[in-house]
C-alpha cells in the first residue's frame, strides 16, 4: 500500500503521549496508529493504564484535576488539544460506552435524543428517526419499538448496555470507546454485544478496553498489549495471539499473570 493510502485510513494517531496523575506517570511515551473501521482492543493486567489511555482519546481524564499530559493525540491530523476540537465537539466526534450500563433515568426516547438535542436537533420527526435507526443498528428495536416511552431502568442489563450504544451512536461520531463493555453483561448479551461490536465497525473506528482474552481474540482487529503504562506490544490480532513478539504478551496471554 502506497504511503498516502495508507495514511489515509489512521483515524487516530497517538504520537509520543505520556500521562501523569500528579507524580505518578500512568502512560509512558505511547505511539499508537488507530486504523478507521477497525476493532483494535486494549488489553494487560489491572492498573496498567487502559482505562488511561482510552480516557486520554476523548479526553475524559481533563476531569482529574491533578492530570497532565505530553505528547499528542490527533484525530484527522488535528490535536485533540487543539481549540478546534472544544470538548463537546470532541465527544460528538468520540462516542464512549462504559462497564457498566448507565442509561439516564428517563425515558427510553429521551435517552436517544439527549445528544442529538444537545447538538442543536429540534425537529420531531428528525429525533423520532434518530431513534429508530440508532435502536435498529443495534438490533433493540423491535424489543422496545412499543415502549419508547417507559424508563429506560426498566430494561435488562444488556438492553441498557445495547441503549446506551444506541445513545453514542445518536449522534454519529467517528470513534466508539468501548471500556469493558461487556463486564457486567451475562454470557447472552455479551454474545449479543460482540455481534454487534463486528456490525458497528462498518460504520464506525472502535477502541475497547477488555480483560477477556477469548472477547479480544474474536472481535478485534488490531490488540494492544500495555503493561505498567507502557505499550509493550501492538499490531494484528491474530499473529498478537498466535505468535507474540514480546515475552511479556506471551505470558499474560497464556495466562500466567494479570
Ligand atoms: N484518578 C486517578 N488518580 C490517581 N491515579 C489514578 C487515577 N486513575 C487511575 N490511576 C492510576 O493509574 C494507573 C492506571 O490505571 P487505569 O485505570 O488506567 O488502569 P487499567 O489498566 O484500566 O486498570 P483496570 O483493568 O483495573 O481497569 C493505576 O496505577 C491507577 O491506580
Amino acid at each position: 500500500m502506497k504511503e498516502e493510502e495508507r495514511y489515509k485510513d489512521i483515524r487516530v494517531d497517538i504520537k509520543n503521549f505520556n500521562f501523569y496523575y500528579g507524580d505518578f506517570q500512568a502512560l509512558h511515551n505511547i505511539n499508537m496508529e488507530i486504523e478507521k473501521n477497525k476493532v483494535t482492543a486494549l488489553i494487560g493486567p489491572s492498573g496498567c493504564g487502559k482505562s488511561t489511555f482510552l480516557r486520554s482519546v476523548n479526553r475524559m481524564n481533563d476531569l482529574v484535576d491533578i492530570s497532565k499530559y505530553e505528547g499528542e493525540i490527533l484525530l484527522d491530523n488535528e490535536s485533540i488539544f487543539s481549540k478546534k476540537y472544544d470538548i463537546v465537539n470532541l465527544r460528538k466526534k468520540i462516542g464512549m460506552v462504559f462497564q457498566r450500563p448507565n442509561p439516564f433515568p428517563k425515558t427510553i426516547f429521551e435517552n436517544i435524543v439527549y445528544g442529538p438535542k444537545i447538538h442543536g436537533e429540534k425537529d420531531k420527526n428528525k429525533l423520532m428517526e434518530i431513534v429508530e435507526t440508532s435502536l435498529k443498528s443495534v438490533a433493540l428495536w423491535d424489543e422496545v419499538k412499543d415502549k419508547l416511552n417507559k424508563s429506560a431502568l426498566g430494561l435488562s442489563g444488556g438492553q441498557q448496555q445495547r441503549l446506551c450504544i444506541a445513545r453514542a451512536i445518536a449522534v454519529k461520531p467517528e470513534i466508539l470507546l468501548m471500556d469493558e463493555p461487556t463486564s457486567a453483561l451475562d454470557p447472552i448479551s455479551t454474545s449479543k454485544i460482540e455481534e454487534l461490536i463486528r456490525e458497528l465497525q462498518k460504520d464506525y473506528t472502535i477502541i475497547i478496553v477488555t480483560h477477556n482474552m477469548q472477547q479480544a481474540a474474536r472481535i478485534s482487529d488490531y490488540t494492544a498489549f500495555f503493561y505498567n503504562g507502557v505499550l509493550e506490544e501492538f499490531g494484528d490480532t491474530e499473529k498478537t495471539f498466535t505468535n507474540p513478539v514480546n515475552k511479556k504478551t506471551e505470558d499474560y496471554i497464556t495466562g500466567r499473570f494479570g
